[in-house]
């Protein structure tokens, strides 16, 4: 698969049927374009990530990126860090990520220890890890199943270990949900998309992208076993919360 990078125009033209959503090829050749486009505050997500690992990862241990997509997280962390401060593993279950994952590391920080893994991150055997990052993946598991993922990765955390996982959320307010809502749509007509594509990736969004409220995040990173959970970033209905694993 080529390389080269695309301007997000997936939504733009009328569809009989808009189809749900997935991380396909088509998704793929756009998707820088698109997150950039439409999680707010992205970029500053990914920037704090190797301010976190400087400290609270020993040094030269192991960091998941779960739904790594094209390797945002682990690129932004092998720019900040030199090659022997981590080793990084990459999970995705979209070959099309994966492909291109693989690629981007190779070229952009090949002195880096950068793993990718096509693999569902729900049957995956976890090995122990210094830092788990969940960057706006959780979001896409079916409810029942993300219990049991968080429990598994509490499991496999060192002690001291960090869980950062970045979601959007859904406000229990029905009005400030609303207010959220509606700015985030503003966000996203101010970043070029229209009245259509907001509307039809709403649609085909619908039951693939389930957000949890901020409260149940928390509730979850509890009943996993983590004792301390607190949001450390919220933009409009984005948020990202850290869990420590007690040291
Ligand atoms: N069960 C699963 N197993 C593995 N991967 C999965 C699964 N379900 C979904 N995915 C993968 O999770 C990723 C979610 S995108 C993450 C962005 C990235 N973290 C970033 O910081 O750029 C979020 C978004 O696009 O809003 C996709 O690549 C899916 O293939
Ligand atoms: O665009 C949206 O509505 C979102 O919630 C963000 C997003 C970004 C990339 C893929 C899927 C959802």
């Amino acid at each position: 698969m080529s390389n080269a990078s695309y301007r997000d125009a997936i939504f733009s033209t009328p569809l009989d049927r808009v189809a749900r959503f997935s991380f396909d090829e088509q998704v793929v050749a756009c998707f820088p374009d698109m997150v950039r486009r439409s999680i707010p505050g992205y970029g500053q997500i990914l920037g704090m990530l190797s301010l976190i690992a400087k400290r609270h990862l020993r040094h030269g241990a192991h960091i998941y990126d779960l739904g790594c997509s094209l390797g945002a997280s682990g690129l932004a962390l092998a720019g900040a860090l030199p090659a022997d401060a981590f080793r990084y593993t990459g999970v995705d279950v979209s070959p099309a990520m994966v492909e291109k994952a693989r690629d981007t590391f190779s070229t952009e920080c090949p002195e880096h220890a950068m793993t990718v893994l096509e693999e569902d991150i729900r049957t995956l055997e976890y090995a122990s890890s210094g830092m788990i990052i969940l960057n706006f993946t959780l979001q896409f598991l079916p409810p029942d199943d993300r219990d049991v993922l968080l429990a598994r990765l509490y499991a496999a955390l060192e002690p001291g270990g960090v869980l950062i996982l970045s979601e959007k959320t859904v406000d229990p307010d029905e009005r400030d949900n609303a207010w959220r809502v509606e700015r985030y749509h503003d966000f996203k007509r101010a970043n070029g998309y229209s009245e259509l594509e907001i509307s039809q990736k709403r649609t085909a969004l619908e039951n693939v992208l389930v957000p949890d409220s901020l409260d149940a995040l928390h509730e979850r990173l509890q009943t996993a076993g983590f004792p301390r959970s607190m949001t450390w970033f919220q933009y409009l209905n984005f948020a990202s919360l850290i869990a420590f694993k007690e040291a």
